[in-house]
């Protein structure tokens, strides 16, 4: 329908019609494409008998003809060139030509008889008659081969570039169409023309505004169904993404899909009909409503199968026992070892570990946590008599476990143990599929003792497809700082399991790097308590406090960065961490000033490549800000540019970029550069897991919303040697005094509910093994839920919770969920 539509549009367009002599270029990212075409006719002032045509097309095929629509444009280095917007296979336009093109080489089933009769019984449009429906075939009586060939060449010869020529006509450019068609591929124009909100969920750079524009040109009224339901979805995801919570309730719900629909269509949305689409999203299992609350389905399921994991590995029916040792004794002996008393909470630690399936160790900077991690491994081999010499594990895998979630502190752990640690991504083999965190690895992991490291930034998708992994037999220790920041990612799964009170925990308060007379550790505490120390803006051996207004900071960040680099002090070594991007003493604001004082372009012999206003050049320190598994870069790491290639120089004919990071090189090509920025300067709780020598940090009222304890404590406890405090010491004292609003999440009660069969699970069963589940899952069930093989997330999500029609009558759930206290006034359009 929209492709008829769009040629039409094309009519008055200047136009070239050849055969494509040869693809000069073809971009590996998107479908750009350079060709040499030999002209048959033009609309153009063109006299020579050929014409580089450039611009984004699928899959054109040298020595074949297309008509290119576009305008001729001047190229400063190439000249005349025609930049095509739009382009079609030039199909035979006599009915003479037509039986010619369908009896030719392409078709090799179709003779000149059959295909005299296609035409003469579908006329000129046969080609797009058979596309647009093939059962037009059936009456001519070709044998089913025959049918198949001719359907199958025709949709592989128009197919692609239908899609493409769709997707640019629907304003996409080269790199987003390509996106788009990797998606969806053949599907492509049906999803768009179905539910151009589709994209929003499923492409990267599509927000509701563009996709609600698609939507109106095609036809979609302002209340239809399909974009209500876009609005909430949309709005679903981001009050629960920004917030991190696993939950919203209507009211800001429907406010924000109102708010969403109204802001892209000057049109006002009835409250009601919103409160409808909801309840229909609910039907169809897009999202769950429990009680006043509203998840998507998505993480609704990962609390429920959290929960019902953790039960799964402490039913596991081998004991922990060790009859032939006395715990207390090897903890003598561990001491006699390592040289040190262990404190009595410390021990609790060891103990709990060695004799429990899931144990939670929490604790600040300094108050032992590697310490005990290495007193449990230690422990754990001498009493299943394993040795800890990896070289003797050359053909079985090593059986215990190290893992975190970033490659930082993996690599922390690694060196603090001597053993290996890996991301937790690795551990579990999952290639990054960054929209669709339901999507996990299947790989069941081997060994006895798991440890995972910087438990506090792991988020609720994570541990679940981490927990999935852990076969019932092993142990599991995490290990965090329960004060840090939460994940990045929704949820606060350690604090939640901390809560949940049914999993053995222990907290370690007492400091022990004291000694060495370091300030910031106790500093660290103090914030912790919601108090700031008296000598807070006096000088100290590893700390100073530099007073400033907003508008000094990067002056004065300036004048330390300069003395820091003459000092000797290296670009690794010095971390500015600020908590926002914008304003006067932004992220963006001071990254371009420390990078000209560390990695000046000191001459034009620098290389240099820029994206915007920044620019990159070698030796510069940049963030990886999303997660990239299948190259083992993580959200949040850091590295540093050691090469760079222009376009003309490389291969693919692009700029790329190679930085090293701690624990691999990538190469980036222009078109992934938004995976990076400059480092110099990074947000707290993209150092979350990182440590650096020296740390600036500008604090100033201005941050008001961010002025949080546990932002200000995450970024104090990153200094390893070195703490610069720089901006007004009563945003210092806002930080430290105000507490930070929990996450809106429910794993504590998940958990609760599954390991007390409290609420909605009177019986624990072993639920049938679907073909993605390795193990058995402890599943609670409604009683009146037949014991059947279900999928995966039915199998592992508590069925009474999932709302249908039937279920909402049998429950009596009151159907307006989470609406019982919202009235339809509270939505009322608001006077524009
Ligand atoms: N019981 C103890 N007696 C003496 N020293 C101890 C004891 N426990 C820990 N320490 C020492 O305290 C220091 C800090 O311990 P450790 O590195 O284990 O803490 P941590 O909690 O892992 O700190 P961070 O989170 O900052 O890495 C180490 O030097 C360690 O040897």
């Amino acid at each position: 329908m929209a492709i008829v539509e769009i040629v039409k549009t094309n009519e008055t367009k200047p136009t070239v019609t050849g055969t494509v002599q040869n693809i000069f270029y073809e971009s590996p990212d998107n479908f750009f494409k350079i060709l040499l075409v030999k002209v048959a006719h033009q609309t153009i002032d063109w006299h020579e008998t050929e014409i580089v045509v450039t611009g984004s097309f699928g899959d054109i095929k040298e020595d074949e003809r297309y008509t290119f629509y576009g305008k001729v444009v001047t190229h400063p280095k190439y000249g005349k060139q025609f930049q095509a917007d739009n382009y079609q296979v030039d199909q035979p336009t006599t009915k003479a030509g037509l039986v010619a093109y369908l009896s030719g080489e392409k078709f090799t089933r179709i003779g000149q008889k059959t295909a005299e009769k296609i035409v003469d019984a579908l006329g000129i449009d046969a080609i797009d008659k058979i596309l647009d429906d093939p059962t037009v075939l059936a009456p001519l009586g070709l044998n089913a081969k025959k049918q198949a060939q001719l359907v199958e060449t025709l949709t592989i010869n128009n197919g692609m570039e239908q899609i493409i020529i769709g997707l640019n006509n629907y304003g996409f450019g080269s790199s987003m169409a390509y996106n788009i068609y990797q998606t969806y591929h053949e599907d492509t124009l049906k999803v768009i023309q179905e539910n151009p909100y589709q994209l929003v969920a499923d492409i990267a750079g599509i927000g509701f505004k563009r996709a609600d524009n698609l939507a109106e040109t095609l036809g979609f009224a302002a209340d239809s169904a399909v974009r209500v339901q876009g609005a909430l979805m949309q709005a679903l995801n981001e009050l629960t993404n920004q917030a991190g919570d696993t939950y919203t309730q209507a009211k800001p719900l429907l406010a924000a899909s109102i708010e969403l629909m109204e802001k892209a269509r000057n049109v006002a949305i009835d409250p009601n009909l919103v409160a409808e689409q909801l309840m229909a999203l609910a039907h169809d299992g897009k999202v769950v409503g429990d009680e006043n609350r509203i998840y998507p389905n998505g993480l609704f399921n990962a609390e429920w199968q959290i929960a019902n994991h953790l039960m799964r590995i402490e039913n596991e029916r081998d004991q922990l026992s060790y009859p032939k040792h006395d715990l207390d004794q090897e903890i003598r002996h561990l001491e006699k070892r390592f040289k040190m008393t262990y404190d009595d909470v410390q021990q609790e630690a060891i103990k709990l570990a060695m004799t429990h399936r899931t144990f939670l160790l929490t604790g600040g900077p300094g108050t032992g946590k590697t310490t005990i991690i290495n007193g449990i491994v230690t422990l754990y081999a001498e009493l299943n008599g394993l040795s800890l010499d990896i070289s003797e594990y050359k053909d079985t895998p090593f059986p215990i476990l190290l893992a975190a979630p970033t490659g930082r502190a993996a690599k922390r752990m690694s060196e603090t143990t001597g053993l290996p640690a890996s991301t937790i991504h690795r551990l579990l083999g999952i290639t990054g599929r960054e929209n669709n965190p339901d999507v996990s690895g299947n790989k069941e992991l081997e060994g006895g003792l798991l440890i995972i490291d910087e438990m506090s930034m792991v988020d609720t998708y994570l541990f679940r497809s981490l927990l999935r992994a852990v076969p019932s037999h092993m142990q599991v220790v995490l290990v965090g700082d329960k004060d840090q920041l939460p994940s990045v990612g929704a949820g606060q799964v350690f604090f939640d399991l901390l809560q949940s009170n049914v999993i053995p925990a222990v907290e370690l308060q007492r400091i022990y790097r004291q000694d060495d007379q370091s300030t910031i550790i106790p500093l660290a505490h103090e914030i912790n308590q919601g108090q700031l120390p008296a000598d807070l803006l006096k000088p100290q051996k590893d700390r100073s406090f530099i007073q400033c207004n907003p508008y000094q900071i990067e002056s004065v960040i300036e004048q330390i960065v300069t003395k820091a680099k003459a000092r000797g002090f290296e670009t690794k070594d010095i971390q500015v961490l600020a908590p926002m991007y914008k304003g006067a003493a932004g992220i963006d604001q001071l990254n371009p000033m420390i990078q000209n004082i560390m990695n000046p372009k000191l001459d034009d012999r620098k290389k240099q490549v820029s994206i915007g206003n920044v620019h990159y050049r070698i030796g510069d320190k940049v963030l990886h800000l999303v997660n990239s598994p299948e190259q083992n870069v993580f959200n949040g790491e850091i590295g540093q540019i050691t090469g760079i290639t222009y376009a003309k120089k490389s291969v693919d004919k692009v700029d790329e970029i190679t930085i090293a990071f701690d624990s691999t090189e990538v190469t980036y090509k222009r078109s992934e550069w938004h995976k990076i920025t400059l480092a110099y300067c990074t947000s707290i709780h993209k150092a979350q897991g990182s440590e650096f020598e020296m740390v600036i940090l500008p604090l100033v009222n201005q941050y008001q919303r961010m002025l949080k304890r546990n932002l200000l404590y995450t970024a104090v406890t990153r200094a390893k040697s070195l703490l610069i405090l720089v901006g007004e010491p009563s945003a210092f004292q806002k930080a430290a005094h105000e507490l930070s609003a929990n996450r809106q999440t429910t794993l504590k009660e998940r958990i609760k509910s599954v390991f007390t069969g409290e609420q909605l699970t009177p019986a624990i069963k072993t639920a049938s093994v679907g073909q993605n589940e390795a193990h058995p899952v402890a599943q609670p069930v409604s009683p009146s839920t037949p014991s059947v093989a279900v999928d995966e997330t039915i199998q592992e999500a508590p069925v009474s919770y999932v709302l249908t029609p039937t279920l909402l009558a049998r429950q009596s759930v009151d159907p307006m969920i989470g609406m019982t206290e919202v009235t339809p006034y509270d939505f009322m359009p608001k006077t524009k």
